[in-house]
């Protein structure tokens, strides 16, 4: 069964910087079953994947934990090499050519840092001047712009494991970014920071985007991330892609809800608006109501208003995490 196919964001015009056709990718695991007796399992991690990304996309790529997300972006940069199926970044067959590759596409995983633990932050990127052979005016082009858009300044000569953890992953993206990839691939960026350091980066990779056309693509469990930052989302579970377009569609495949959140002015019984909106909590003078993310808020907000002692209402979106639950709940066997 192919993926879910969303509205948008329309076709393919730009030159294709990611290719993926008829990717698999199976680990054999070997598992202890008696005393001397072992037992290879196989493990589809990725499996029948086809899929490509135009120059200057911001893509989301979705997915439970397990899903084959990592092992995607292990392919794409060459480290795992595909069991069967083409992959191209740029031109090039990554796990053939991956210090060609190298020097097309920047890496960022959040879960883990690129750079020298006990050196100051800024011999890390004297060491990719070097690696990577960035000419010079290049290379400072590069850092003072990610030194003011990042505002790395006060942390250059500060050992990496004396950074907080917001601080390490600004640095990280930096030094992704040093030798003007024209792919950024980012697992995680924002996982564990603070409110102010996500706004930081997000904003940070959205400028990078539109002043740069820097392809990306996102992998990520917040999905204000997703929300903020890409018109377009791919999901996968089990290995497959199930849904590809835009974030709106999502929802709708998920035929997912909203919840008006009613402050009343007393404890009353469950308000009652029959068919178009049902109660999913109560608390105290609070009642929480669910309705269609499709249908409009107005009618029923108009309803309470006038038959219930209203004194405040907010609506909220989906939480997105259950959106993706839904629709795997209605497709079985995906
Ligand atoms: N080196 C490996 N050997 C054996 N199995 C593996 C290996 N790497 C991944 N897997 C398996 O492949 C499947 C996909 O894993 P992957 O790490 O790609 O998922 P993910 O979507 O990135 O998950 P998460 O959100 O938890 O990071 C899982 O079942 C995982 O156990």
């Amino acid at each position: 069964m192919g993926p879910v196919t969303g509205p948008g964001p329309g076709p393919v015009t730009g030159d294709v910087l990611i290719s993926l056709d008829g990717v698999e990718k199976v680990f054999d695991v070997r598992r202890r079953t008696g005393f001397l007796r072992r037992e290879t399992r196989e493990v589809r991690a990725v499996d029948s994947l086809t899929f490509t990304v135009p120059r200057g996309e911001i893509v989301g790529y979705i997915g439970p934990n397990g899903a084959g997300k990592s092992t995607t972006i292990k392919m794409l940069t060459g480290i795992l090499t595909p069991s069967a199926g083409r992959i191209r970044v740029a031109g090039i067959d990554p796990s053939r050519e991956r210090t060609r590759l190298a020097r097309r596409i920047g890496v960022v995983f959040g879960q883990r840092t690129t750079l020298w633990w006990d050196l100051p932050l800024i011999d890390s990127y004297r060491l990719a001047h070097r690696m990577y052979r960035i000419p010079d005016a290049r290379y400072r082009e590069n850092l003072d712009r990610c030194v003011e858009l990042l505002q790395l300044g006060e942390l250059l000569d500060v050992p990496v494991r004396q950074l907080s953890l917001g601080q390490r992953m600004r640095g990280d993206i930096a030094a992704a970014l040093l030798h003007d990839p024209e792919v950024l691939y980012l697992d995680e960026p924002t996982i564990g920071l603070d409110v102010v350091s996500k706004a930081r980066v997000r904003e940070f990779l959205r400028d990078l985007n539109a002043e740069r056309g820097t392809t990306v693509l996102l992998t990520t469990h917040d999905l204000t991330d997703i929300e903020q930052l890409c018109r377009r989302v791919m999901v996968i579970d089990h290995g497959r892609l199930v849904y590809d377009g835009p974030l709106t569609g999502l929802h709708e495949v998920g035929e997912s809800e909203r919840t008006l959140v009613v402050d009343l002015e007393r404890e009353l019984p469950p308000i009652d608006l029959g068919d178009a909106a049902r109660v999913v909590k109560v608390e105290g003078p609070r009642q929480w109501l669910a309705f269609p993310a499709r249908g409009s808020a107005a009618p029923l907000v108009a309803r309470i208003a006038a038959e219930y002692p209203l004194a405040d209402l907010s609506v909220r979106e989906p939480d997105i995490e259950a959106v993706i639950a839904r629709m795997y709940a209605g497709r079985p066997g995906v």
